[in-house]
């Protein structure tokens, strides 16, 4: 063989990836003009825009045509026909209550909010609630339910509720009670997690402490190093609020120096958390959204059509909109065996017009889809 260049070897088969991406543009273009007829016929009869079973007779055959490239032709199917459907709901205008939500919701927060979150003066949720409020005493009450019955019914502006531990994993009580209520999400901080042993001043040496279930499970190394038993208590802060009205003997807390300090507790050992960099994750809660112009994290809810596939084909979406998956959540439906809600975090911002109607195009295809919010962490 004459001595050829690399480039003078690959010039004719280069030449032949020309001629045929010539005639598969050709056809896409043609495939999509079809398809935007197809969105003209929908628009008179009043039908949906996703139609599963017609996409999976597509893929089906693909597959089989397709030979040892069957899995590479259905994700390059499953693509275009994803464009196809985007480009329908464009024309549709799908997602119009989105839209306008997009359109009218305000863009910051009320000026002085009340503020709810669950426990008691002292409690990290009330760390985070001063973190994102400051100045705004948050009032307090027994469980994360409480808290969503609050905020809906009106006595409450917004809820500041603990949605993960980075140590424990997600709070999974609050999960349901998004998914259960679909209030929207308009706000976000990560709270350091430092937690104390504590005792009332002049009781014995512990041999028990009492704190919520999350907080025993953070702190499992320095409890059994010390032979200190774990008890599960409502929260760390009415943990050490008991501590410190019935100055239990042998009996202690696991809470932050805020409440320690708070109820006059004495502090036996800082950060006994099994993690240094632990932190729990808190979000707020409104009855009504708020979209600021700065936000970057989305987070929104569906449930998925029973298609081989649709949690893959549908994150690829976000992937091919440039939307970073940074948290998914999945939840039983209740009454629904084996039945799952999917919570999930992107980054990304709703004004973003590519990104607005890929959630437009999602809120009209998802089963169960609730765009829930998109905020700025603090
Ligand atoms: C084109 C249609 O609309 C959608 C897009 C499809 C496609 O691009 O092939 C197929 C089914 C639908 O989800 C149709 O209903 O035929």
């Amino acid at each position: 063989m004459e001595n050829k260049t690399f480039d003078e070897l690959l010039l004719p088969v280069r030449n032949d990836i020309d001629r045929i991406d010539k005639q598969l543009l050709q056809l896409f273009i043609e495939r999509m003009q079809c398809s935007e007829r197809v969105a003209e016929i929908k628009r008179k009869a009043g039908i949906p825009v996703l139609n599963a079973a017609r996409e999976q007779v597509i893929l089906d055959r693909v597959r089989r045509d397709a030979g040892e490239y069957g899995d590479s032709a259905v994700a390059l199917y499953s693509a275009i026909m994803s464009i196809s459907r985007a480009r329908q709901h464009t024309m549709l205008e799908s997602g119009g209550a989105l839209r306008a939500l997009e359109q009218n919701s305000p863009r910051a927060l009320l000026e002085n909010p009340r503020i709810v979150c669950q426990g008691a003066p002292g409690a990290y949720s009330h760390s985070a609630a001063l973190r994102l409020f400051p100045g705004r005493e948050p009032v307090f009450l027994p469980g994360f339910g409480d808290v969503f019955e609050a905020v809906r019914n009106g006595d409450g502006d917004y809820g500041v509720v603990p949605v993960e531990n980075s140590d424990a994993g997600s709070v999974s009580e609050v999960y349901d009670l998004i998914l259960r209520h679909r209030m929207y999400i308009v706000g976000a901080a990560d709270i350091p997690v430092r937690h104390c042993l504590c005792r009332a001043k002049g009781t014995g040496a512990v041999q028990k402490v009492i704190s919520k279930q999350e907080a025993l499970a953070q702190c499992t190394s320095y409890l059994e190093q010390n032979g200190i038993a774990g008890e599960v208590f409502s929260n760390t802060a009415a943990a050490a609020r008991y501590v410190a009205e019935n100055r239990p003997e042998g009996l202690g807390a696991v809470c932050s120096a805020d409440a320690a300090r708070v109820y006059g507790l004495e502090i036996l050992a800082e950060d006994i958390q099994n993690t240094d960099n632990n932190c729990t994750r808190f979000a707020v809660i409104a009855r009504e959204a708020v979209l600021p112009g700065d936000a970057d994290k989305i987070s929104l809810c569906f449930s998925l059509p029973h298609t081989t596939g649709s949690l893959y084909r549908t994150l690829e979406r976000f992937a091919l909109s440039g939307l970073n998956l940074t948290k998914i959540e999945s939840r039983p439906i209740p009454g629904q065996n084996f039945e799952y809600d999917f919570y999930l975090d992107f980054t990304g911002n709703i004004h973003d017009e590519r990104t607005l109607a890929l959630i437009c195009a999602l809120s009209g295809e998802m089963p169960r889809f609730s765009f829930l919010g998109n905020y700025k962490e603090s």
